[in-house]
């Protein structure tokens, strides 16, 4: 019998449906039609589509990563911190799924990306509404990133809620407050849109945490997360900034930024400061 007759067997034998044309077949179920449709290369380069699919894999994980993050901000504002638990484990793991994509992408050259770039006009993950959301809240906070959006209402609308919401850090101090560990009153209620800065009392109250984990189990498990959080965040930035100096060295971004040197300052951010600080003292 031929491999191929084999198969035929198989798949005979095993009773799998063939005729879908009543039923709701995977395609249909997965909407593919629309997204296997939406790669719309605009140069001749054979590298396009990967730049592309890479993007749009990217966004698809970062709306995962939203919808998890944001629960896992509900969850800790309403005291269900298994829930938050595993939502912020699942964001930990997207973001390492993001780190691991970089090295598909830095198979090309930068020929090969040069043959892209001028097709690309202004257009940049600067202004990626998602990206922004999830760094604000994360706690990034920064009102000109808002600007980018300003043309398309229902974007700006979403980057603008999320700017004005607390971060999944601001309520886990306000979680502290409530679980008995000491809090500055400016931590608990404050001008949500500003970014966090970091304080002395919160570095005492996070001590107070890792100091005596067993007392305080839950809040020292969240801060661990938050830490994966951070860890896997600055990898995926890193990998970002070292893919671009690979691909285009120096050259400014078509964002109009500097391109590398913005890249690297955004290298320096620190999302949970005093959950860092305290390891010294540790
Ligand atoms: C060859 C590949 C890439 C190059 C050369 C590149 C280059 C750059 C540059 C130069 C910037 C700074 C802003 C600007 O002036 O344009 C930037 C920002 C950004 N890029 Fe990329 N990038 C690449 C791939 C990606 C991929 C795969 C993603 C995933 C979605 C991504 C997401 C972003 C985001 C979110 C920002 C804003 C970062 C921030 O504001 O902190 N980039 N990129
Ligand atoms: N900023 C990049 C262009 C770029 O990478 C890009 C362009 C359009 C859509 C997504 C992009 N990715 C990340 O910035 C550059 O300066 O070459």
């Amino acid at each position: 019998m031929t491999d191929q007759k084999r198969t035929e067997q198989i798949v005979a034998e095993e009773g799998a449906q063939l005729d879908f044309s009543r039923d709701m077949s995977y395609g249909d179920y997965l909407h593919l039609d629309q997204i296997l449709s939406a790669q719309h290369p605009l140069s001749p380069a054979h590298d396009e589509l990967l730049f592309i699919v890479q993007h749009q894999t990217s966004e698809l994980w970062m709306k995962l990563m939203l919808h998890e993050l944001r629960a896992a901000i509900r969850s800790v504002a309403g005291d269900d911190l298994h829930s938050a638990f595993k939502m912020l484990s699942r964001v930990s793991r997207i973001m390492e799924q993001l780190v691991g994509a970089w090295s598909v992408l830095s198979t090309m050259t930068p020929p090969e990306y040069t043959a892209i770039r001028p097709y690309l006009s202004n257009s940049s993950g600067f202004q990626s509404a998602q990206y922004r959301c999830i760094e604000f809240a994360l706690g990034n906070k920064n009102a000109a990133m808002l600007k980018p959006h300003a043309h398309h209402p229902a974007r700006l609308a979403e980057v603008d809620a999320a700017w004005r919401a607390p971060s999944v850090y601001d309520e886990a101090l306000r979680l502290m407050k409530r679980s008995g560990i000491d809090m500055p009153a400016d931590r608990l209620e404050r001008d949500w849109t500003l970014p966090y800065e970091a304080s002395d009392a919160v570095h005492q109250a996070w001590l107070v945490v890792y100091r005596d984990p067993k007392q305080h189990w839950d809040l020292y498990q969240l801060g661990e997360k938050l830490v994966d959080l951070e860890d896997a965040f600055r990898l995926w930035r890193f990998r970002h900034v070292t893919t671009v100096e690979r691909v285009i060295g120096f050259k400014r971004g078509t964002g109009g930024t500097g391109g590398v040197s913005y890249l690297r300052k955004m290298l320096d951010v620190v999302l949970f400061p005093e959950l860092w600080r305290i390891r010294t003292e540790l």
